[in-house]
């Protein structure tokens, strides 16, 4: 597989004992726009910072479009990164942003950059203080498109914007992935916004990831199961619980399985994206000795 981060046993431990990161090891494929998703706390944005080179490993390994995150301007123009929050420099105007922009990086697309400045409403001589919160994540957005970096890693970047502004960032991270060929990594909580744009999905949890892979084969392969009340110890050993929920009479699982699923007893519903995320974050298997703990390719 070719990977744009590749990390191994990474780790980030802040002062002699928090660690922030443990133990992370994941392959992100290149070529894809991916929705990097866990519960608050789980290491996502030091993941991605690591990722940018904001952020020294304190064990384990992490590669970067094949090489030491940020090591060389070479390497530091394939990657933009456009952190948590819309990170704009409030007393700049958006023209001062675009000339900086334009100053930093060698391969900057003024082209681009003023065309998005302008479809959004993003006017020349205003500064990025007095702009709402959608324009400024607009604006990081397009500094961050304009660099045309080989890797774009996006952390919560719509956060703070209200539905419409949310769409309308998504669209034009649309758009730009369609019209030039790099990949992504976002991060979020939105899940119902990610399913918009996101064709990989990678689920973090407590640094683990627990589930990696293209979202059109996530959705096929899992289901959710519900029926008469059943011991997961009855289940085929090709499916794997990924979480299960019991009443006296009635038992609901979300299995993963490759194999059609044939058991009349069953009702049988495919997941939405939203939903299988949710199964992995509230995972109570009720004693399955199959519970996933391993990540399947
Ligand atoms: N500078 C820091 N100093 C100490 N602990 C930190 C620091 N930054 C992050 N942490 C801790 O590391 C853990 C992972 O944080 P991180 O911000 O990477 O998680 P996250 O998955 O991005 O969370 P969220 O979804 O809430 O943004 C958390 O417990 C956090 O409190």
């Amino acid at each position: 597989m070719n990977t744009v981060v590749q990390a191994r046993q990474l780790g980030k431990r802040y002062g002699r004992r928090r660690w922030a990161l443990r133990d992370c090891t994941v392959d992100i494929p290149a070529g894809h726009v991916v929705g990097l998703v866990g519960p608050n706390g789980a290491g996502k944005t030091t993941l991605l910072k690591l990722a940018a080179g904001r952020l020294e490993p304190t064990s384990g390994a992490i590669t970067v479009l094949g090489g030491p995150p940020a090591d060389t301007p070479g390497q530091l123009a394939r990657v933009g990164f456009v952190a948590q929050d819309a990170p704009v420099y409030t007393q700049l105007t958006v023209a001062e942003h675009l000339r900086l922009g334009a100053r930093l990086n060698p391969r900057w697309d003024a082209g681009l950059a003023s065309e998005r400045a302008a479809r959004f409403g993003l006017t020349p001589a205003h500064r990025a203080g007095r702009l709402s919160g959608g324009q400024r994540a607009q604006l990081a957005l397009t500094l961050g498109l304009a660099k045309r970096p080989e890797l774009l890693i996006l952390d919560e970047p719509v956060a703070s914007l209200d539905p419409l502004a949310r769409r309308e960032f998504m669209q034009g991270l649309m758009e730009a992935t369609a019209e030039h060929a790099f990949s992504v990594v976002l991060s979020s909580h939105l899940v119902s916004d990610l399913e918009r744009v996101c064709d990989f999905l990678v689920v973090l949890v407590d640094s683990r990831v627990l589930v990696a892979g293209e979202v059109e084969t996530l959705l096929a392969t899992h289901h959710r199961l519900t029926g008469p009340r059943r011991d997961p110890g009855r289940l085929p050993a090709g499916q794997q619980v990924i979480c299960a929920s019991h009443t006296d009479r009635q038992s609901t699982y979300v299995v993963r399985t490759d194999a059609p699923i044939h058991d009349p007893a069953w009702t049988v519903t495919p997941l939405g994206l939203e939903d299988l995320v949710l199964a992995y974050l509230d995972r109570r298997p009720a004693g399955d000795p199959r519970t996933p703990l391993a990540v399947r390719p």
